[in-house]
């Protein structure tokens, strides 16, 4: 049986770059697994943090050192594709947050015409952006919590504005809220403030990141997670809860082992479940998903609402991460799955076109 040349495309130029690593590293294990390895071939390429793209013998190196490639003095290179890019019939592109998740990969591959694992142009845009995709998530009537959408222009350019912003903040918002990077995620660059200088700290940190930036009213809630597998038809897993000591769910907090505790499934009703299964799905289905996605909420005990928090369209694959341990708990091992993802990319791929 001839082999699927599947190109998995990790590391890119994007804050969430060392997760990446770690999400490719998993992926190529369960690709190569004993399951999959007469189907495919593996070949991974590696984006440096400055963009450049590296072919299969250097890209394998990453993955077996983890370590991201060094790009001190590093000139901006003319965009060059690696030669063996050119036989891929599958790509898998497991990265983070701009520059991957955020629809612009999606773009050269569907210029290619080769299949690819995941959402569209359409899907990962609008589900990257945190103030375009809960605009749309109030439009489909998803609850979530109130939220002001600011610029980095906003931010930096008028000292004189600043002051009035950080008061409407206060009004609207109050604290604690939570200051983003609208195009991000593994929770770089998120703070959560308390006080007024911690406010103006948190926004000048959050537009250094991204010229979008959003901040949250917080909510005293519990965190729970979907995940969501399919095209036309998908299916939402069990749900699962994420329990930790820290202040809120940073960085160190997801991807240091102990740190979190996942519950699944999630200690839960039924009734509170089916509600978060079919939000996760009306989620996926709105912004136009594809493929995979891990849809994050919480759960206001108090009140007994269920408000969205955001969709990850390319979540992670790490030891810590929930996406292939919610799959898991659904019946639905590592090395099945991501065999299920490439099967959807292909069945999106057989779809007529529409030119
Ligand atoms: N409005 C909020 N109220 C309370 N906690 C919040 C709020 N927004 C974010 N948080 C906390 O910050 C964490 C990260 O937020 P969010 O999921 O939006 O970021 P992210 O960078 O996209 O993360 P990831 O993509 O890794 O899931 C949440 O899991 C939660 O712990
Ligand atoms: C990778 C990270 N953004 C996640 O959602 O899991
Ligand atoms: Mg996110
Ligand atoms: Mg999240």
């Amino acid at each position: 049986m001839t082999k699927l040349k599947v190109g998995l495309l990790f590391g890119g130029r994007s804050g969430e770059h060392e997760v990446s690593i770690v999400s490719a590293k998993a992926i190529s294990e369960a690709l190569t697994a004993e399951e999959n390895a007469n189907k495919y071939e593996l070949l991974p390429f590696y984006i440096k943090k400055d963009g450049s793209w590296q072919g299969p013998d250097i890209a394998r190196q990453v993955l077996s050192s983890g370590e991201a490639l060094s790009c001190e003095n590093s000139q901006p290179t003319l965009w060059q594709f690696p030669a063996a890019a050119e036989t891929i019939d599958v790509w898998f592109p497991i990265l983070h947050g701009p520059n991957g998740e955020d629809g612009t990969i999606q773009g050269l591959l569907s210029l290619m015409q080769v299949p690819f694992v995941g959402s569209g142009v359409l899907g990962s845009a609008a589900g990257m952006d945190k103030i375009g995709m809960k605009s749309i998530f109030a439009q489909a009537g998803l609850p979530q919590v109130k939220y002001m959408a600011l610029t980095r222009e906003q931010i930096w350019s008028n000292p004189c504005i600043f002051p009035k912003l950080c008061d409407d903040i206060e009004q609207n918002l109050g604290y604690p809220c939570f200051v983003k990077p609208a195009n991000l995620g593994s929770s770089v660059g998120i703070a959560k403030v308390r006080s007024r200088s911690e406010l103006e700290a948190a926004l000048d940190s959050a537009a250094s990141y991204d010229r979008r930036i959003i901040v949250e009213a917080g909510v005293n809630a519990r965190e729970v997670e979907c995940a969501v597998l399919g095209n036309e038809n998908p299916k939402a897993s069990t749900v699962g809860e994420i329990t930790y000591e820290s202040d809120f769910y940073d960085y160190e907090t997801k991807y240091t082992s102990g740190k979190a505790d996942l519950l699944i499934p999630a200690p839960l009703p039924d009734a509170v479940i089916s509600q978060i299964q079919s939000s996760a799905i009306q989620a996926f289905t709105t912004l136009d998903c594809a493929g995979l996605a891990r849809v994050d909420f919480f759960y206001v005990e108090a009140t007994g609402e269920v408000l969205i928090n955001e969709i990850n369209t390319l979540p992670g694959f790490t030891a810590t991460s929930m996406y292939p341990q919610l799959w898991a708990s659904s019946g639905v091992s590592f090395p099945e799955l991501v065999d299920k993802l490439v099967r959807l990319a292909i069945e999106l791929n057989s779809e007529p076109e529409t030119t």
